[in-house]
Order: C-alpha cells, then structure tokens, then sequence
C-alpha cells in the first residue's frame, strides 16, 4: 500500500475552513507544551509516555481507546487555583466537568471545594469523603428529592435558578427544620464570546435569574434578580449569602468576567440600599479556557485571580461595600488538559486531493464534542516516532454518523498505519462525562497515571454493564 502526502501549498488551503493554519507543523513528532499535560513527553524509543509510563505498554495493560489522567497535573493545577485565589477567596471544581470518587479525594486534599449539579454528582462527593459543607448545588431543574437530599446532608449553598425554586427550596428546609444557605444565580446579560451552546449569561436561555426586566415576570420590579431577592429575603428557611453568574465555557477574553463582576457588584449596591443588607458573598462560576490546540492561549489562575479579585475590589470601594468573600467554579480549566485520550488506528482511506479519514476504535460516544460543538481538538501518532511527510488527515470514529469526527483536520505522517496508537490531548473535560452507549458502545476507562504506575479510577464498560440495564 502505498499512500502519498498531500503536497505543501495552496491544495491545503483549499479544504481547510478559514482561520485554520494552512502549513504542517515543522516537527510533527514534537509535543507542543501548550496541549500536553505536564509529565508528557516522547521517550526514547519514540513513543509517548506519560507519568514515566509507556503508551504502548498502557495500551497493552488497559486496551483502547481509553482515557489517561496525568495526577500529578491535576493536583498540580488544582494547587495553582488554589494559591491563586488565596484564603480569602473559594475555589470549588465543577464536577460535571469530570467526576470520579479518586477525583473527589483529590479535590479534597488539595484543598478544593465542589460543585455538583445532580443527585449523582451528589452521590459521588459524599461517597468519596466531600465534607458536605463544601459542596455547592447547582442546576435549573433541581428535582424535589436532590434538593432534599442536599439540604438533609446540610451542602454549604444551594444556587437558586427561578422563582419556583425559592418556594421548592424554602418549602423542603422549612419542612426540615433547617435554614439552607442560598446564593441567587443571575443572568449578568453578557454575550461571551464562545459557543452559542456553551453560553450562559445572555438573558434568552433557561439558567438564572435576568438583571434586567426579563420577559417572563413583568412584575418584577428592576428586574428577576431583584425580585428574587426580595422574595428569598422573607423566607426564614433560607438564608440568602450571595449572588451567583457564570457567564459561559470556554472563554479567553476576561471582558466578560469583569462586566459580569461590575453588574453583580452593582446588585449588591442595590440590594444594600433597598434592605439595608449587605451580602457576604459573590460566585463568578467558571469558564475559563483552555488550550485544544497549539493555537489557544489560556490565562494562568493567578492573573485570573489578580483581574477578578481587583475589579470586585475596586466596584466594592466605590460603592462602599465591605469586599465580599469570592469564589469560582473552574472545570474544564482544572481537567481538561490533564488527560489525552489513546485510540487504535483501524482503517485509513485516502481521498485523492482531498484529505486521508483515518478511523480509530472510538469516536462521538467518547468525545462528542466535535460533533456537538465544532470544537478543534490535535491529535499525535503516539506509538513511534515517524520521518515520514505530513499528510492532511481527519481522524473519525466508528459510529454510524458522518459526523462522527474526533479531529477535524491534523497532520499525521504519511506512513500512518493500523495498529498504530493515536493521543488526543485535552480530553480530561467533558469527553468521559459526556461519553454515550451510542450504537452500543462501551464507555472508555480513566486511566490514573502517576510516576510510573496507571491505576483505573473509572473501569471500562463491559457487554454485562449494557444487558444488565436491558431488563425486557
Ligand atoms: C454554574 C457553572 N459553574 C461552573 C461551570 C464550569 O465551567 P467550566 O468547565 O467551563 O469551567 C459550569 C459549566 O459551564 C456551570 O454551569
Ligand atoms: N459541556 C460543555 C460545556 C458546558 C459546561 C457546563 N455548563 C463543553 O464540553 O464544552
């Protein structure tokens, strides 16, 4: 077989959309540093190695495809936000970014605090030992009995997102005996720039509370928040510590993070001068970017921290409110880039002038966000280092969808064959979370890989775990 690499020049720019770097990269055995987690690198013999460990010998121990979490950058990262932000500020982990029991140890060691959104990301913090005062609560549609759930285990805040659950939630603690901490999550009216899907502070979609008049309670006076407010401050079952936005994922700019912080600032002003309280606390969520491919530039947590921290600081002195206490929610920007996922080449099609579609033994049940969100993803021949030419390639699951694309276009050398191990970096947020059975397909294992030993935090699926489900 004989496949030949797509020459350099125009032809590449005729098929590759508008934005996308035309020239293969110099090296392509290189590892960029800006998508790999930290103990990657190519050993000796060519291959990839992670936390001292082969892939080769991980793809024979664990089989593929399958997730390897670099723990060292985890923990690494998870320190980072936390020093960043300091004692005077929170850091809690969005769990549904990715949520394991070993995960919650680590979160908890490392000082960190955590967001659930369900009563199965409930389930799994306290399981994992989550002292439930530093759990936070999240979701739009929080069902009677997560709420329940949350408020008898006595979760540190519960964030409120609509007017039916100030009642819910107010009814469940009362009923309870309890008085449940509550922050009110806003919509800050922001257009973040990112994936019309992925964001959240525009006033027309389903989460929060708008600062603005919003359209669906024209009673509300200078807005829902507002009114919210008012309605969570007569309640003696709850007790209102602060107010919540988080503007969208996978954001670079912190132009948005710092309209957001002005306007919820501007909130307290206004919840000060109307009842005479000042809240305590302010939550700016999460969102913040990482690198997918050599082209992304992420901020650091300490300059993120240093831009928040200084604008509630100064809206605080010119409104003269006492500095509330601050916290975030990072996710993605905790997990993402500690893991790469490893799949096995199975076929490769070449189309002539065109691109070559190499299919792995994985795909959208794995990473469905290509698919979902466009998004760009790079990807590395893993198993050996090659001399060959750089050949535009697509790498493609084994789904029945066209659109079954796990990198939409990569240069991989020209002598790629079956058998050989693919990484895709950055695939430790939202791709095993996110992960489906779709035509029947066993959910990948994560790998826990630290100083030259791996460990399976999450198994992989078996035939059994499906028919087990299909009682009929
Ligand atoms: C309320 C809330 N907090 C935190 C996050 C975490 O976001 P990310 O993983 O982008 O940091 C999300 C998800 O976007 C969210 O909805
Ligand atoms: N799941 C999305 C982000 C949504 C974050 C949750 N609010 C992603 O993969 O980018």
């Amino acid at each position: 077989m004989s496949r030949s690499a797509h020459p350099a020049g125009p032809r590449y720019a005729d098929v590759l959309p508008e934005g996308h770097y035309t020239a293969p990269p110099a090296d392509l055995n290189q590892l960029d540093r800006t998508v790999w987690s930290q103990t990657v690198e190519r050993g000796t013999e060519g291959a990839v190695t992670v936390g001292g460990m082969d892939v080769r010998q991980l793809a024979e121990e664990f089989g593929t495809p399958a997730y390897f979490l670099d723990e060292a950058d985890f923990r690494a990262r998870c320190r980072a936000w936390r020093d960043a932000f300091g004692q005077g500020a929170d850091v809690f982990y969005a769990g549904k970014a990715f949520l394991s029991r070993a995960v919650v140890r680590w979160l908890y060691e490392e000082g960190l605090n955590l967001d659930v959104c369900s009563g199965g990301e409930l389930a799994t913090a306290l399981e994992a030992g989550m002292p439930a005062d530093r759990i936070a609560l999240h979701g739009n549609n929080k069902s009677v009995d997560e709420i329940t759930r949350a408020i008898e285990v006595g979760v540190g805040r519960i964030v409120l997102d609509s007017f039916q659950e100030i009642a819910r939630v107010a009814h469940i603690a009362g009923r309870l005996g309890r008085r449940q901490a509550v922050q009110i999550r806003v919509t800050v009216g922001v257009e973040a720039h990112t994936h019309e899907f992925i964001a959240t502070a525009h006033e027309d979609q389903k989460f929060g509370l708008a600062l603005g008049r919003g359209t669906s309670q024209p009673e509300a006076g200078g807005g829902q928040a507002a009114e919210a407010v008012r309605r969570v401050l007569k309640l003696d079952s709850l007790e209102l510590t602060g107010i919540h936005s988080h503007i969208g994922s996978q954001i670079f700019d912190m132009a948005g993070f710092e309209v957001s912080a002005r306007r919820v600032v501007g909130l307290l002003t206004e919840i000060r001068d109307e009842h005479g309280v000042e809240l305590p606390e302010i939550d700016l969520g999460g969102g913040l970017g990482i690198a997918y491919t050599p082209e992304d530039d992420p901020s650091e947590p300490h300059d993120i921290a240093k831009s928040l921290g200084d604008i509630v600081r100064r809206e605080c002195e010119s409104a003269g409110l006492a500095v509330p206490r601050l916290s975030v929610e990072p996710g993605r920007a905790i997990v993402g880039p500690t893991a790469f996922t490893l799949y096995e080449v199975g076929t490769i099609k070449e189309l002539e002038g065109l691109r070559t579609y190499v299919s792995v033994d994985g795909g959208m049940s794995d990473n469905i966000r290509t698919a979902l969100y466009d998004a760009e993803y790079s990807v590395a021949l893993a198993s050996r280092a090659s001399e060959a030419p750089p050949m535009l390639s697509r790498v493609v699951g084994k789904h029945c969808e066209s659109g079954d694309i796990v990198v939409r276009d990569a240069f991989l050398p020209a002598d790629l064959a079956p058998g050989d191990l693919l990484a895709v970096p950055a695939t430790g947020a939202y791709c095993r979370s996110m992960a489906s059975n779709y035509n029947h397909a066993l959910r990948p294992p994560v790998v826990a890989v630290k100083d030259g030993s791996a460990r399976t935090i999450v198994r992989r699926e078996t035939e059994e775990d499906l028919l087990r489900l299909d009682v009929g």
